[in-house]
């Protein structure tokens, strides 16, 4: 198993959340804004806030996460360990040219990377000397999803990673996250957007406050969810309207 949670709390707000992901599975967690999604994306990359603490159990590949030090958690983050958030500035110095950031977790991590060849793969060529601030936010997006892939990463977090782009360039980068995540990547997709759950996600897990009250095949629980919660996420989506 890529990623195994089990038992995850963060102080009281996030709670005994429990699920997997598989070599290769895309999978979808859902909820309303403050549900919890993010802290327990961001506990299992280890970038709680200070003031926050994770308990329970999250393994990636056997081995334990919770506790590392941040020494060997940065060893894993850019390598084995991707995420990417939804203001991609966030992860971008703006006084470094595109090329070299591409490369960065690559050479952190001991490996050789073409800028052009990464930024190619995203559909950037001939950016390399750009700086980020001369891009629009949807090339500033795939920038950072050609840093987080460089290394082909046993996991990616994407949390809301189109939420702050138009509606055309949200489809793009949803299309390019298919296409060029590695087949045997692991995906955790924190979306609000059930219609995007459905075109990226082969599972989904449903978050309310704190917990996971739903889980299943994105099939199951979008056409016959059985939490009553689930129904009022569906019911309040445009999701039949743009099938
Ligand atoms: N550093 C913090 N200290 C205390 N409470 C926090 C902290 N960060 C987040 N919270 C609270 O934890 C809850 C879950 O937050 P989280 O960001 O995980 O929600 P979310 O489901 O990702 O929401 P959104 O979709 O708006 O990002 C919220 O009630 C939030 O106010």
């Amino acid at each position: 198993m890529t990623l195994s949670v089990r038992g995850l709390s963060v102080n009281s707000l996030v709670r005994d959340v429990s699920f997997e992901i598989g070599a290769g599975e895309r999978v979808g967690l859902i909820g309303e804004s403050g549900s919890g999604k993010s802290l327990t994306a961001l506990a299992i990359m280890g970038l709680l806030p200070e003031e926050l603490r994770a308990s329970g159990s999250v393994s990636l590949h056997g081995r334990e996460l919770l506790g590392l030090s941040e020494k060997d958690l940065s060893r894993l983050r850019g390598d084995e360990l991707a995420m990417v958030f939804q203001e991609p500035m966030t992860a971008l110095n703006p006084a470094m040219r595109i090329g070299r950031q591409v490369t960065e977790p690559g050479r952190i991590h001991g490996r050789r990377h073409r800028a052009e060849d990464l930024l190619a793969a995203v559909g950037l060529p001939g950016t390399a000397r750009a700086y980020p601030h001369q891009l629009s936010g949807g090339q500033r997006q795939r920038v950072v999803l050609a840093m987080a892939l460089a290394n082909e990463p046993s996991l990616l977090i994407c949390d809301e990673p189109t939420t702050a782009l138009d509606v055309t360039v949200q489809a793009q980068i949803l299309s390019l996250i298919k296409t060029s995540l590695p087949a045997e990547s692991a995906l955790l997709f924190i979306t609000h957007d059930l219609a995007v759950v459905a075109s990226v996600c082969e599972r989904v897990l449903v978050m309310l406050d704190g917990e996971i009250v739903e889980a299943g095949s994105t099939r199951e629980v979008l056409t016959q969810p059985k939490h009553e919660y689930t129904r009022k996420l569906l019911a309040a989506s445009d999701l039949e309207a743009r099938r």
